[in-house]
């Protein structure tokens, strides 16, 4: 189990190593235009699972949409503290 600080932290040391086989390595050098559809992909799911799906369904879907932001998020170069000084 992890926090979604943690998460980010991993996610930041993959991109800065490329790690062979990473998928965080292939979707970081796809681009923000592909970051930005996995995102919205997710949030869909995120959005059909809740009102059709488990609860433990939707926590993977959700999961995945953290994800999916925090790549992003990487992709764009922002940090934690840029969205948390949002909050
Ligand atoms: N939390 C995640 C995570 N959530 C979602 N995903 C990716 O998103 C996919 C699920 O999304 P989709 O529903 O779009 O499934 P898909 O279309 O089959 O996936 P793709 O073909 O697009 O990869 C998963 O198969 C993973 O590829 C994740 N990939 C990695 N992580 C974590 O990120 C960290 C780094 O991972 P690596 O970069 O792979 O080492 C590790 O802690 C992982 O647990």
């Amino acid at each position: 189990m992890k926090t979604f600080d943690e998460l980010y932290a991993e996610l930041l040391d993959r991109a800065a190593t490329r790690p062979e086989g990473s998928g965080t390595v292939a979707a970081l050098d796809a681009g923000v235009h592909a970051q930005g559809k996995k995102v919205l992909e997710e949030a869909g799911e995120v959005w059909i699972a809740a009102e059709h799906e488990s609860d433990e369904q939707l926590a993977l879907e959700v999961s995945q949409l953290l994800y999916r932001v925090q790549v992003l998020m990487i992709g764009r170069g922002i940090t934690l503290e840029d969205v948390y000084r949002q909050l």
